[in-house]
């Protein structure tokens, strides 16, 4: 399989302050990546993590301190304007439209900076606007645009020049459920339509639903990567069970979390309610039924079981910090 993009020790460091106070951070450690063509690769971690300097990177924004990044065949530091040529980047926020323009104008600008203009260029505008599902705004000032119009735009903004890679830092960022949806959707058909997409995202579900393959950036390093079912398997998050379990008292949490079919338990509070999910220590039907019970008999339910998400694989990850090992929590190699 080839690889759209590869990254071989990859390290980044921002200088802070000037001259002989100038002082080096480190936000990058040594990163290992491949993301194979024709796939939806997303990239996660939690705020600061290095997610957007490593999208910066990819798209030739940033040098790199050390490593090699290679871009379709292509490496950034000796062929950037080639690598610019082949993707298109969304980065998150309000930046990279004009306000005062429409739609339309928009994108025939940016079209005219791809080199696209004339009549190829206007038919690849509509085609663009069809696919994005902005063809009836087209003449409506971006500044009259939603978020999730906003976003289409960006997108469509970013895919004018059929990028062979496409990078986008947060899609779906302040965008309504069903505005997300629609992103998704347009997402999982641009890369159907053969592009390789990366993307970086905090909603776990998001990732669920969209990438075949993943990376998990925590503290500048990769802690784990692989599908999403590697992630959940080598996290090893099985499966819960969860439910509403009002007003328990200590003896009784602990009887629970002692039980043996318990590994782990976690309490939330949901609109002043306590929320219990236990992760099972087992499969076994009868030790399962035995804790149900229990729960049932202490007035805790309904009580749902369930299969880990990759959100209880990734609070897990995160949580056992960047010292754990990644071959602790990763599956095949990304
Ligand atoms: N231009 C810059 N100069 C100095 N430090 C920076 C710069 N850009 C980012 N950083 C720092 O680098 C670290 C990584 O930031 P980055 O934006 O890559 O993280 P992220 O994973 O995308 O975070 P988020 O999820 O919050 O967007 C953070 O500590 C951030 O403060």
């Amino acid at each position: 399989m080839t690889e759209a993009v590869t990254l071989e020790r990859v390290s980044h460091s921002y200088a802070r302050g000037r001259e002989r106070r100038r002082t080096h951070r480190r936000v990058l450690n040594d990163i290992e990546l491949a993301v194979p063509e024709g796939s939806l690769f997303g990239l996660l971690g939690p705020n600061g993590a290095g997610k957007t300097t490593a999208i910066k990177i990819i798209s030739t924004l940033l040098l790199p301190t050390a490593g090699s990044v290679r871009v379709l065949g292509r490496d950034v530091t000796r062929s950037p304007g080639d690598v610019r040529r082949d993707i298109g980047l969304v980065l998150g926020g309000d930046r990279g439209l004009y306000d005062r323009l429409s739609g339309h104008d928009n994108l025939r600008y940016f079209a005219e900076l791809y080199g696209l203009g004339g009549r190829a260029g206007a038919r690849r505008i509509d085609e663009v606007l069809e696919i994005v599902e902005m063809a009836d705004h087209r003449h409506t000032r971006v500044e009259r645009y939603s978020r999730g119009m906003r976003q289409r735009l960006h997108i469509a903004r970013g895919i004018l020049h059929r990028p062979r890679l496409l990078l986008l830092d947060e899609p779906s960022i302040g965008v309504d459920p069903v505005g997300a949806r629609r992103l998704r959707a347009l997402v999982r058909e641009v890369n159907q339509g053969g592009t390789t997409v990366v993307l970086t995202t905090h909603y776990m579900f998001e990732a669920e639903e969209l990438v075949d393959r993943l990376a998990i950036v925590d503290h500048g390093r990769i802690v784990a990567r692989g599908s999403v079912d590697d992630i959940r398997k080598a996290a090893r998050v099985g499966e819960v069970l969860e439910g509403p379990a009002p007003g328990l008292t200590e003896p009784e949490l602990d009887r629970i979390r002692t039980h043996p079919a318990t590994e782990g338990m976690e309490i939330a509070e949901h609109g002043g309610r306590q929320r219990l999910t236990l992760r099972l220590a087992t499969g076994d039907d009868r030790r399962v039924q035995a804790l149900t019970e229990l729960l049932g008999s202490l007035g805790a339910g309904p009580i749902v079981r369930r299969g880990g998400t990759l959100e209880d694989a990734y609070v897990k990850i995160v949580q056992a910090g960047p010292g754990a090992s990644v071959k602790d929590v990763s599956g095949t190699p990304a």
